[in-house]
């Protein structure tokens, strides 16, 4: 454990949780819980990256022949390369079954770490965690693991050159596929597409589906965990394992398909989502008659039922509807009239903070996004104004699900700052606002900047996140100048005012 986060944190443990994480003392908002290097970064399954850069390779490293490398990088661990090498010039080791099967290299790295004396001990903490292996055993995945890398890894005959080779069963390799499956998290490759890395501390917390602790992975791959709020002495810290932004039933189902674990978070044991209503349906008995009622599942039955009127959809007719609405958005992409429609259409039948509606309304608001940056000319206002409405129904239902530091929700108020700040100015230009009422819009456009800075300022500053922080102060130094600029008189009222001065100096 680093210092840091020894002195912060105690890990505990019991039977529901395994190990997790108490803080010692308050840990403060924004206050760093832990920096930690990844202890090894592989591609995704299926994948063939550059083991130096992580850049796509093209082609493989030509001293050890096996590690994938891009056209720039040379070389890459000395160690690693140097066993490699001996490795593929044992006799009968088919180098063409190991290519053929893509993921057979990163288990192969993770070998590697026992036979380094260096990594040994990085070897001995990546099997100490959690890996449900019984609870895996013969499943799907775990034929899977075994038909496309581990027998394959076997037959090559590389494994027999190891120091370990005598230890090596099928069961430890499954157990290193499922330990990479439980604890790893998902990080960015230089081409922004998603890469897993391996961090020993963090994956020591627990799940929560409002988590108080936030994570971010800077530009040297160390994952950063800071307090999204102040987190209580002997409060557990939490972070998330799966899209805060999905419903009840699908966070659920993630966690128990990949992680082995049912949520019992308030958020997931409360039928209205904390009344976000972000599973809800639309009860149409209660609209037909000018009403507003919400069917939720009910926790206990497992049913369908409106919270106003009892009135109950079955759990086929609710699959049917998700199914339908899901393809529909998926068919819908990148079609703004389209999705407007299906919008206006869902809206009948979900709630307006449905998981879906959410993600209907995000792929408008980024379509909206490119929109306003394409334009030569400034767009009108009702895109603006459209934008804009987007931004605070995504700001007012984060208040709920993540009340504290909100990396998503920093970047919704700075879209809904400048979207803002650009109506305004267009209404001024309109002649619809006067300079003083434009000044009060421009000052809470201010206050939006102010508050999106302090909810992404704790973003590591190489990511895109921190770059967008570097951007916003310049953006807001602009919006200062501006505001400051409308409390000077305008060129014709100064003219106006020296005219009439010099009249009254010419009349005494
Ligand atoms: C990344 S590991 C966390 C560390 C783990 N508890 C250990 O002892 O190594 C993820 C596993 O922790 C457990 N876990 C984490 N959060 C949980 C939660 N909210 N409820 C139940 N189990 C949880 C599950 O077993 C899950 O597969």
């Amino acid at each position: 454990m680093s210092d840091e986060f020894c002195n912060k944190c105690q890990i505990y443990e019991n039977e529901t949780l395994g190990r997790y994480v108490k803080a010692n003392d308050v840990i403060h908002a924004g206050e760093t819980i832990l920096l930690e290097k990844p202890l090894l970064i592989l591609p995704c399954t299926g994948e063939k990256r550059c083991c130096n850069c992580f850049r796509f390779a093209l082609q493989y490293c030509s001293k050890c022949s096996i590690s994938p490398m891009c056209l720039e990088c040379q070389t890459h661990s000395e160690y690693d390369c140097s066993t490699l090498m001996r490795l593929t010039s044992l006799p009968d080791v088919k180098l063409d079954l190991l290519k053929k099967h893509l993921d057979t290299y990163g288990l192969l790295r993770c070998l590697l770490l026992q036979e380094n004396p260096e990594t040994r001990e990085h070897f001995e903490r990546m099997l100490n965690m959690e890996s449900h292996l019984e609870k895996r055993r013969n499943t799907p995945i775990w034929q899977q693991h075994n038909k496309e890398i581990i027998q394959p890894l076997i037959k090559s005959n590389i494994l027999k050159g190891l120091q370990m080779a005598e230890s090596i069963n099928e069961d430890l390799l499954q157990k290193i596929c499922s330990i990479w499956d439980v604890n790893s998290h998902e990080i960015r490759a230089p081409d922004t597409a998603a890469m897993r890395g391996l961090y020993v501390n963090v994956s020591l917390l627990a799940h929560h589906c409002c988590p108080n602790a936030n994570q971010a992975i800077d530009d040297q791959y160390r994952m950063k965990v800071y307090a999204n709020r102040d987190i209580g002495k002997d409060e557990m810290v939490t972070n998330s394992y799966t899209n805060l932004l999905l419903g009840t039933e699908e966070r659920r189902e993630f966690l128990r398909e990949g992680k082995y674990f049912h949520c019992t978070c308030e958020r997931c044991e409360d039928p209205t989502e904390l009344g976000t209503h972000m599973s809800s349906f639309v009860c149409a008995p209660c609209a037909g008659k000018n009403q507003e009622g919400f069917i939720v599942k009910d926790a206990a039955s497992k049913s369908w039922k409106c919270l106003k009127c009892g009135h109950t959809l079955r759990n086929a007719q609710v699959q049917n509807i998700l199914e339908k609405a899901r393809e529909e958005v998926f068919h819908s992409q990148d079609d703004l009239r389209r999705l407007e429609y299906l919008l206006a259409k869902l809206h009948t039948i979900l709630h307006k903070n449905h998981y879906i509606i959410v993600d209907l309304k995000q792929n408008i608001a980024n379509i909206l996004r490119s929109i306003i940056m394409s334009s030569l000319q400034r767009p009108g206002r009702r895109l603006y104004e459209r934008k804009i409405r987007l931004c605070q129904d995504l700001v007012l239902l984060l208040h709920t699900i993540q009340p504290g530091i909100s990396r998503l929700k920093g970047i919704a108020l700075y879209e809904m700052a400048t979207a803002s700040a650009e109506l305004y100015r267009l209404r001024f230009g309109e002649k619809e606002l006067s300079v003083q009422e434009l000044k009060e819009h421009l000052g809470k456009c201010e206050s939006m900047f102010k508050e999106a800075i302090r909810l992404l300022l704790h973003e590591p500053s190489e990511t895109p996140e921190g770059k967008l922080v570097k951007s916003m102060m310049n953006e807001l130094k602009d919006l200062r100048n501006d505001i400051q600029l409308l409390d000077q008189p305008a060129p014709e009222a100064v003219e106006d005012e020296e005219e009439n001065a010099v009249e009254a100096e010419d009349e005494e």
